[in-house]
């Protein structure tokens, strides 16, 4: 039983094929949650839906003591909600800054909490927190530097604490560029520019949902056993080279990536993402992905 806080995220098709769990989504919207729920069924899934918003402590709790009443445990959790906005730190009000790390810090905090409260606590359970790249700061988006250093530290506290209590264990994953519906949520200039970039990593490209499914499962699986209080990068390296004094163009490839993308879930074409549902740029790029995901990648292959 997965308790995974938000709707269609990072291929949740992996999760039910490789450790059989029932999963619940939950956030604000019902309709997105039924009809990723609707797709995860006919994908032969088990999935459950309930309102939830993260920023309020009680509904957490609310939250997880109804999953445990009606299916008897809850085994993990992943916090994937989230999100800020753009803007230089000048041009933030003290708000816009509160509000970003109310959602995800303090979000991702009553949700770990209440898991504890209402189940972990007496019964061990495995928790991974989605966080982003804030290893060298994160220029233009100040708030959500902020608040995901701070689930990492988090993380890393809850990590000894909680240890003891049953062997929970707590980790976070740190997408970098991904190809979701997240992109939905920025100005087109701001998108044009991720997507001339992309390539400037050592992967020379952006991550898929699927890639980043792949780590959340690890992580809630027994193979993981041995890791908590980790922060892993699932970035293609990115994180590694921002902060190159020569700039990172003298180093990458401008054909493209020779790092083959991974979509889907096995190899079952049925379990594949095969759309994504993001702005035209960003689809028009996941079209590539996923023909080089199929054909194979090359040194003649551009992204
Ligand atoms: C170059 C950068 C590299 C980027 C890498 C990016 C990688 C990350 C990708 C992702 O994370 S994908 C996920 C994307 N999804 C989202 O980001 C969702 C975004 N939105 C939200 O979650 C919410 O809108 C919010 C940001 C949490 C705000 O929610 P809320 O409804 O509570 O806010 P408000 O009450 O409207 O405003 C509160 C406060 O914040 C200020 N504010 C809100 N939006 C903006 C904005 N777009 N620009 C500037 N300021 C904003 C707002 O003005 C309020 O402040 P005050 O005016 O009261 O001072
Ligand atoms: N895509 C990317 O490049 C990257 C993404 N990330 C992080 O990965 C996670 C998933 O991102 P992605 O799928 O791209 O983004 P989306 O914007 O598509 O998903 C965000 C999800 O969070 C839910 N959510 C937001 N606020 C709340 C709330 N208050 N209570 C409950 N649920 C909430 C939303 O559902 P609803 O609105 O219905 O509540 C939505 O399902 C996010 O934390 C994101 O910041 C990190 C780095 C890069």
């Amino acid at each position: 039983m997965v308790l995974i806080g938000s709707h269609p995220i990072l291929g949740f098709a992996v999760y039910f094929y490789s450790l059989g769990a029932t999963v619940i989504l939950a956030a604000r919207k019902m309709d997105q949650l039924k009809s990723t729920a609707k797709e995860i069924e006919l994908l032969g899934g088990k999935c459950d839906v309930m309102q939830l918003n993260i920023r309020d402590a009680n509904q957490a709790l609310e939250a997880v003591n109804q999953i445990v009443a009606k299916h008897g445990k809850l085994n993990g959790l992943v916090n994937n909600a989230g999100g800020q906005f753009h803007s230089p730190a000048s041009k933030m009000t003290p708000n816009g800054f509160a509000t970003v790390v109310d959602l995800n810090l303090m979000g991702t905090f009553y949700l770990c909490k209440a898991a504890f409260d209402g189940y972990m606590g007496e019964h061990g359970g495995t928790i991974v927190n989605i966080v982003a790249d804030c290893r060298n700061g994160f220029p233009g988006m100040v708030h959500t530097g902020a608040a995901r250093a701070g689930i990492i530290n988090m993380t890393k506290t809850l990590a000894i604490e909680w240890g003891p209590y049953n062997g929970i264990r707590i980790n976070c994953v740190a997408p970098g560029m991904t190809i979701s519906s997240g992109m939905k949520n920025y100005p087109e200039k701001v998108l044009d520019g991720f997507i001339a970039n992309g390539w400037m990593n050592p992967s020379g490209r952006f991550g898929t949902e699927s890639e980043m499914a792949a780590s959340v499962v690890f992580l809630l699986s027994p193979a993981a056993s041995y890791i908590t209080g980790v922060n892993l990068p699932v970035d293609g390296g990115y994180s590694l080279s921002r902060s190159d004094a020569k700039g990172p163009e003298a180093m990458y490839n401008p054909k493209g990536s020779l790092m083959r993308p991974y979509i889907g879930w096995p190899s079952d074409e049925k379990a594949a993402i095969q759309e994504v549902d993001a702005p035209t740029g960003i689809v028009k790029l996941f079209e590539k992905y996923k023909a080089l995901a199929v054909n194979g990648i090359n040194r003649d292959s551009k992204l």
